[in-house]
């Protein structure tokens, strides 16, 4: 790594140039989801492999790589993705795999850990801890290399398709290990046991990868204190979970928390006391959303594509609130508004916690976000799902249209599914392209990432969205350019 990438961990914005990412492409796991765990395991459906690698997350890896990585990749697509080649470019046992430390795969970071074998007895004796193994697997673990041993450790299958513990299929979605917060890196408390391997997993990383080696002290973790287990077991609401997708760094003075179906009152409390107390930012709002499966994190409701301009769920925004209540589906069937369908939002400064501010719709946040935090002068612009059109805003929130991955400052990307999200996108300017294209355009030089501007690329989507995540939850940025 050369001098100028020494910091690897630097995240205050959410549409800075990206530079380095955490990801995880979908492994042999995914394919093991069975229909009566589907749900357990937090998927709407079981998924075609091989179409969701070639057809869908491939084209991800590829276009990650010529905006983060391009020497790895540019004028190689031909080659790369010829049959003979067997996609081992995207395989992280491979000799031919990308390797990147720019697009970072979690399989290949696990397994450089791996390597260390005091770090395979901990880590392999706390995966069998967890997943109640036998000890013979637990032999049988210790005697596979580090990188068939991250492979087992992840889709929990070994050899011959032999499944020795549940595979973790949402580990694709390393937006929830953890978040970046300008230099420090926010280890996450899954809600859902299937997710709690993900956790182990993410803690074994950042504690010891040579990567973070210099931002050990920079990792925080939810503290362990004595009452939360001591709580009955539908005690929830004090349950101390916190995922990713409820954690947004805004600017580098100000974060998002929600309050959702995934992350705890208790746990956003515990992360404005330790954020406020070191002094990582000065500001934190927190968003209270329903608590739904369709709305699982904040991540699923809205997302920003530029400084000025947002993408969001309609049933958030004012109008609907002042004047319809919240989801049309349940006003049709009750006739009223919900409570607990309401959105709750209030704001803390770090010198004056006693005084808090409140908004009463998300634009309302959103435009304070553009126009005093990031100094935008012209109009705050939103675009809504499904164009705010009913039954369309609905449909497209649930396969993702608010769920966008900004590359850079107005470039994104998105599921190709969403029409009437794609069709506001582009009345709004935008210039709307499908990813195949985009990378024969750029493998014919005919453009480049920096030429791009405003412009929401499309990638197929029709297995991964069934996974009930798009791409901001598919990532987890280490490294953000500054956007002042
Ligand atoms: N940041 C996000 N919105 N992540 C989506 C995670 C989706 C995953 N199937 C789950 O239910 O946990």
């Amino acid at each position: 790594m050369s001098q100028k990438d020494k910091k690897v961990v630097q995240v205050n914005s959410e549409v800075g140039r990206l530079r380095r990412l955490l990801v995880h492409s979908p492994d042999s796991g995914l394919g093991k989801v069975v229909p009566s765990k589907a749900q357990d395991w937090l998927f709407e459906d079981i998924v075609h492999l091989e179409t969701m690698r070639k057809k869908e997350y491939d084209y991800y890896t590829k276009v990650l790589m010529y905006f983060l990585d391009p020497e790895k990749i540019r004028g190689r697509l031909h080659q790369i993705d010829a049959p003979e080649n067997n996609r081992d470019f995207y395989k992280p046992e491979k000799p031919d795999f990308y390797k990147s430390d720019k697009v970072v795969e979690l399989e290949w970071l696990l397994a450089d850990v791996l390597h260390d074998q005091e770090i395979k007895l901990k880590l392999i004796a706390s995966v069998c801890a967890v997943e109640g193994c036998s000890y013979a697997t637990q032999n049988e673990l210790l005697e596979l290399s580090p990188t068939k041993l991250s492979k087992v450790i992840i889709s929990g299958t070994i050899e011959d398709d032999r499944l020795i513990f549940p595979p973790i299929p949402n580990f694709i979605f390393t937006r929830d290990i953890g978040i970046v917060i300008n230099e420090y890196v926010l280890l996450n408390k899954p809600a859902k046991t299937a997710r709690l391997r993900e956790a182990l997993l993410a803690k074994y990383i950042f504690f010891n990868h040579p990567l973070f080696e210099i931002y050990r002290n920079n990792i925080l973790e939810i503290p362990d204190t004595a009452h939360h287990f001591l709580l009955p077991r539908d005690g929830d609401e004090k349950k101390v979970t916190l995922e990713g997708g409820d954690v947004m760094v805004v600017h580098k003075d100000h974060l998002l928390v929600g309050i959702s179906e995934r992350t705890t009152m208790e746990a956003a409390h515990q992360v404005v006391n330790m954020l406020f107390e070191r002094n990582i930012v000065k500001k934190i709002t927190i968003i209270k959303i329903p608590r739904r499966r369709d709305y699982m994190h904040i991540d699923t409701i809205f997302t920003q594509v530029k400084r000025n301009m947002w993408v969001l769920l309609g049933a958030f925004s004012k109008k609907v609130i002042k004047h319809e209540g919240a989801d049309p589906i349940e006003r049709i069937l009750e006739g009223k508004e919900k409570k607990e369908d309401k959105i709750k939002i209030i704001q803390f400064k770090k010198k004056d916690p006693e005084n808090p501010v409140y908004f009463d719709n998300l634009e309302d946040l959103l435009t304070d976000i553009s126009e005093n935090d990031l100094n935008c002068k012209g109009k705050v612009k939103f675009i809504y799902s499904g164009n705010n059109k009913f039954p369309f805003d609905t449909r497209e929130q649930w396969t993702d249209s608010c769920n966008l991955l900004a590359l850079k400052e107005g470039v994104v990307l998105g599921y190709d599914r969403n029409d009437k999200t794609v069709e506001a996108f582009r009345e709004a300017g935008f210039n709307v392209i499908h990813v195949k294209e985009l990378l024969d355009q750029f493998e014919k030089e005919e453009t480049t990432p920096d030429e791009l501007e405003d412009t929401l690329i499309l990638i197929p989507s029709a297995e991964l969205s069934r996974a009930r995540g798009g791409f901001h939850c598919m990532s987890m940025p280490l490294f953000r350019e500054d956007i002042e």
